[in-house]
């Protein structure tokens, strides 16, 4: 270095991370900490696509009917907030981040999701939002690798059994009875099957995914083996 200066600390290139994988994987939750951790936003795309049915349901637009689904679809106005610490999500200015977690939402929202011209505007919000992440992004959801963020520095792919992901789901909702369990298992199986067989970036494994299966690991388990990978992209860059 000329006059013996020491070398300026270059930052980190910004780089961008894509979680896809079924209901109940610890997408969210390995996604906040992972980005927490290394500095960088983090977007919930699922919370975008529940925002979306939130407002069909709220404006009296029969979610089925694809084709007025289709026509509203620009008129919400989704706004992400990607601070791991603190995800926020409001429609028309409206905070939305409880109402989009409701059965009614839960239980409809792959209709809309499956919905051409919704998934043309949401992900064109994500591509912004990712474009936008000055230090890097980890990017939630279900299509992210394959069709949001293709060129995405790092693909993960989480899976787990569905007995795994029930339980988890379960004790989230309505502690650990056994009917409790059974439905929500039903309606994670469903849920996964509507949002693998619709024919628009359905949920499918990248190519080039890593894929982890985190049945048998705990969630800080997962986290480390997410960090690890992030960082032997980073030295690998
Ligand atoms: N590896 C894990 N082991 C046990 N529980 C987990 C694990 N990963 C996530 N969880 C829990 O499972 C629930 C669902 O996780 P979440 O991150 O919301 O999954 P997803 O975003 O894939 O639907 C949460 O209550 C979370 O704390
Ligand atoms: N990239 C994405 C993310 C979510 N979704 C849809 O949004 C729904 C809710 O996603 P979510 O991530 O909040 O669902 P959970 O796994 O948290 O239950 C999914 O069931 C899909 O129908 C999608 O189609 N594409």
């Amino acid at each position: 270095m000329e006059n013996g200066a020491t070398p300026a600390r270059t930052a980190p290139a910004a780089v961008v991370v894509a979680i896809d994988g079924p209901s109940g994987t610890g997408k969210s939750s390995t996604s906040k900490a992972v980005a927490a951790q290394l500095g960088l936003s983090y977007l919930d795309t699922g919370a975008q696509y529940r925002a979306m049915t939130w407002w069909m349901i709220t404006n009296g637009i029969d979610v089925t009917d694809a084709a007025a689904v289709a026509t509203a679809a620009a008129k919400p106005v989704l706004v992400s907030g990607t601070d791991p610490a603190h995800p926020t999500i409001t429609v028309d200015g409206a905070d939305a981040s409880g109402p989009i977690r409701t059965q009614e939402v839960t239980s409809r929202v792959s209709a809309v999701s499956a919905v051409p011209e919704v998934r043309t505007l949401v992900t064109e919000l994500q591509r912004s939002i990712a474009a936008a992440a000055e230090r890097g992004i980890v990017v939630e959801g279900r299509d992210i690798g394959t069709t949001v963020l293709p060129d995405a520095d790092l693909k993960i792919f989480l899976t787990a059994s569905p007995e795994a992901r029930a339980a988890r789901r379960s004790g989230e909702l309505t502690g650990k009875d056994a009917a409790g369990l059974a439905a929500t298992r039903e309606a994670l199986i469903k849920r996964d099957a509507a949002d693998s067989g619709r024919k628009t970036s359905p949920l499918a494994k990248a190519g080039d995914a890593v894929e982890v299966d985190t049945t048998e690991l705990t969630l800080q388990q997962v986290i480390e083996c997410v960090v690890t990978l992030v960082e032997e992209k980073r030295a690998a860059a």
